[in-house]
């Protein structure tokens, strides 16, 4: 809630060191902080973004976003997708399993679709509850059109580092092609939290669908599993910096070069548990109709890193449309059967917990 005084995330619980990446810098083309942003994206695939500039348009989406998931639930479900859209609208607590076992998530979800955003006042997919729809140019797509713009940049410095043509990335990720790229608010009520054991799941072990994610947590909950880790590790939010990770789609183009890493949430840690816990992501998806496979024929060093894989690795067979709704079919509480469907809608780097 606006002018809540949040408890401090606690200092004896195990985080990962995240790098710190200065966007500032990487627009200016640092050569140091290219090797930086260059060194997380392959070597854990999440990062700290500070000096992004999308601050403020983020705490303006924290408040729409509490506007609309404090909406009442009846009034929510009038947006839930239904089966033809992927995933833009209401996604209730308790949609998803966030396990084999198929145990229920405890996040909602409001996931506002890019090309509803940039059409705006015209109708591209759907529409969405008031306040969406009131903050759409005050907060909604002033903040998209910032994570484009930083996506842009750093698309473009990863495209060069990974030897592929200028404005490679950039075109199969154009705004103006109808894709999954969205913007998400997220809730998980204080009261399910503290009455949940510290490592329940609210979302289950999963890798990003999409290329890349511009996350920004106030509490802390978010956990990634470093390969090769004795267990998951807190991300600690730090005031004024994203949270960005490589999702599915940039690891296969790379061939597996950038890593799209396994992370979940939990509820907060300690005395933060109590309080509901907001998030906010723009997600950026190639276009629908991009095939999800390595850019070898571009990248001499993408089609070496195909080479050393197993065969096959990385070709998927699929669109980006269809890898996403493979992805989310599958994780749905509704259609869950077994473990095999909880199998079937994994993604690249997932590993058994
Ligand atoms: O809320 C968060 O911190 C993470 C959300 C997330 O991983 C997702 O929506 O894919
Ligand atoms: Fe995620």
């Amino acid at each position: 809630m606006p002018g809540t005084v949040l408890p401090p995330f606690p200092d004896d619980v195990p985080t990962v060191p995240l790098l710190i990446i200065d966007y500032s810098l990487i627009k200016e083309g640092d050569a140091r902080e290219v090797d930086r942003l260059w060194q997380a994206a392959t070597e854990l695939g999440f990062w700290y973004l500070k000096n992004h500039g999308a601050e403020e348009e983020a705490d303006a989406m924290f408040d729409t976003g509490e506007a609309t998931l404090n909406l009442p639930l009846e009034e929510k479900m009038k947006f839930e997708p239904g089966e033809h859209f992927l995933s833009f609208g209401y996604k209730h607590a308790g949609w998803m399993v966030t396990d084999k076992a198929g145990n229920p998530d405890s996040v909602e979800f409001m996931s506002v679709s890019k090309d509803d955003i940039l059409a705006r006042p015209a109708v591209a997919n759907r529409t969405y509850p008031t306040p969406v729809e009131a903050s759409m140019d005050s907060s909604v797509r002033p903040f998209t059109i910032k994570a484009i713009e930083i996506t842009g940049v750093l698309f473009s410095v990863l495209g060069d580092r990974l030897g592929l043509p200028k404005g490679m990335l950039a075109s199969v990720h154009r705004p103006d092609e109808r894709s999954g790229s969205e913007a998400r608010f997220l809730k998980v009520a204080g009261s399910l939290n503290c009455q949940a054991p510290p490592e329940k799941a609210s979302l289950g072990a999963h890798t990003d669908y999409g290329s890349f994610s511009f996350l920004h947590n106030r509490l802390g909950g978010l956990q990634v599993f470093p390969l090769g880790s004795d267990g998951w590790k807190y991300v600690k939010p730090i005031p004024g910096h994203a949270i960005c990770n490589i999702g599915d789609a940039m690891n296969i183009f790379s061939g597996g070069i950038l890593r799209s890493n396994v992370h979940r949430i939990v509820p907060p840690p300690k005395e933060q548990a109590a309080y509901d816990r907001w998030s906010l992501v723009y997600f950026t998806r190639p276009g629908d109709s991009v095939p999800l496979e390595p850019l070898s024929e571009q990248s001499a060093m993408i089609a070496d890193a195909v080479a050393k894989a197993p065969a096959g690795k990385y070709n998927t067979g699929t669109t980006a449309k269809g890898w996403f709704a493979r992805r989310v079919r599958n994780v749905q509480l509704t259609k869950f059967t077994g473990p095999q469907t909880w199998q079937a809608g994994k993604g690249t780097e997932h590993q058994e917990f």
